[in-house]
């Protein structure tokens, strides 16, 4: 499979021109940050909830499809601001390796 955030982060970077008519996340755009945030806020609680019915013997499936949502609007706030998966990506690179716990200890220091 083509990586799908390389497909996805394409798209969306596209729709950021098109008509919010036929575009859901061009009506996104078009509403604005406020609107885009109240998505991510909501996608946030619907994965919260999944999350811990899960833990109660809830479905999974539940967990990836609210999980998905939020990362999907997550991308799309990013490209209201002209950022885009890669940067995020890029950050999480940055990361790799180094220990929580020995970064936390460098922040405290
Ligand atoms: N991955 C997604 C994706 N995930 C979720 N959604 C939409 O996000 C919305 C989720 O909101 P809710 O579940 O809260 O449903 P709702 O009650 O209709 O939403 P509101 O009225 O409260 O805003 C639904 O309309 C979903 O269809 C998505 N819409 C689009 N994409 C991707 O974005 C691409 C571009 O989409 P368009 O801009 O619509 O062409 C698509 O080809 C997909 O790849």
């Amino acid at each position: 499979m083509d990586n799908i955030l390389e497909k996805l982060g394409a798209v969306l970077e596209e729709r950021r021109q098109a008509s919010p008519d036929s575009s859901y996340v061009s009506s996104l755009h078009a509403a604005g940050m406020d609107k885009i945030l109240k998505k991510v806020g909501e996608e946030s609680a619907e994965t919260l909830i999944a999350a811990k019915a899960a833990e109660f013997g809830g479905s999974l499936d539940d967990v990836v499809y609210e999980t998905a949502d939020l990362w999907f609007h997550s991308l799309v706030m990013l490209s209201h601001l002209g950022l885009s998966h890669k940067e995020v990506l890029k950050e999480l690179e940055r990361r790799f390796g180094l220990s929580g716990i020995d970064e936390k200890a460098s922040r405290d220091s």
